[in-house]
């Protein structure tokens, strides 16, 4: 059982923009929590330095209980799709995982394996080109899934999916974390995230706004996920802007 994700302090400052600003917040093992903000929240920074991509100016952010650089097997620790771009096109979705699974060290078969789990197993043959968004989504899902982890962190899953995508996303996702799994995604989609997650961390201008279950939020006041997401990333308090004040005029 891994021991989920631990996000202690967190700070991401670039010159007069505080792009991650103290943040604390734990996800578990065994549910899916959705990671939501406006554009702008910080939330790619907060996922880029949870796996080793960007150094925090302060603060930790843990798998397992340790920093990305220090998991003896990344892979096998945490499986992570921060954008369904980056695949070659002339490439069938089959190579695209062979080619990861050398890279990781992982055995062929299992290549097999994870199209199955994301339902590409027939078009695997088929050249990346000539995917849908949809398909790329789920081929991204799949690399994360090679090394079996115990922690999967997805950026807007959801993105390009139609209704039945995003029900077989959903789906998937829940069975991912029933097997004991930590799965952290973020998302736009708020009435997707509604029917998804049981747990959400949200932020905005950089600061924590709620961390907890998604039954709690919406529970308290009888609201819409929407409505609380509103309440609680409204501009005015959502709007650090550091430097604002000297920030030249526009037009
Ligand atoms: N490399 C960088 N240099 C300077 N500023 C940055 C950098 N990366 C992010 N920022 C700034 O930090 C803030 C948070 O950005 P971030 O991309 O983490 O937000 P986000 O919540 O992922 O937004 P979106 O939903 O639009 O993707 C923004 O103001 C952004 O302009």
């Amino acid at each position: 059982m891994n021991a989920g994700v631990t996000v202690d302090g967190l700070t991401k400052r670039y010159g007069a923009v505080t792009a991650v600003d103290g943040v604390t917040f734990e996800v578990e093992p065994g549910v899916v929590t959705g990671f939501l903000g406006p554009n702008g929240a910080g939330k790619t920074t907060t996922l880029r330095m949870l796996l080793g991509l960007v150094r925090p100016t302060a603060g930790t952010a843990l798998i397992d209980g340790l920093r990305y650089a220090e998991l003896d097997a990344p892979r096998k620790a945490v499986g992570a799709v921060l954008e369904a771009t980056g695949f070659h096109p002339g490439r069938s979705g089959r190579d695209h995982l062979r080619i990861l699974a050398r890279a990781g060290g992982i055995p062929r078969a299992r290549v097999e394996e994870v199209l199955d789990r994301v339902g590409l197993a027939e078009s695997a043959h088929r050249r990346v080109g000539g995917y849908s968004l949809g398909m790329r989504q789920r081929l991204g899902l799949a690399g994360a899934l090679l090394g079996d982890p115990g922690v999967l962190v997805l950026d807007e899953p959801a993105n390009g999916l139609d209704p039945a995508g995003m029900a077989e996303l959903r789906e998937l996702l829940r069975d991912l974390a029933g097997e004991g799994r930590t799965v952290l995604m973020s998302s736009h989609v708020l009435s997707e995230v509604e029917q998804t997650v049981d747990r959400v961390v949200i932020v905005a201008g950089g600061t924590l706004r709620y961390a907890g279950p998604l039954a709690e939020l919406t529970g308290a006041k009888g609201e819409t996920l929407e409505a609380a997401f509103l309440r609680l990333t409204s501009t005015r308090d959502s709007d650090p802007v550091p430097g604002a004040a000297t920030a030249p005029a526009r037009g």
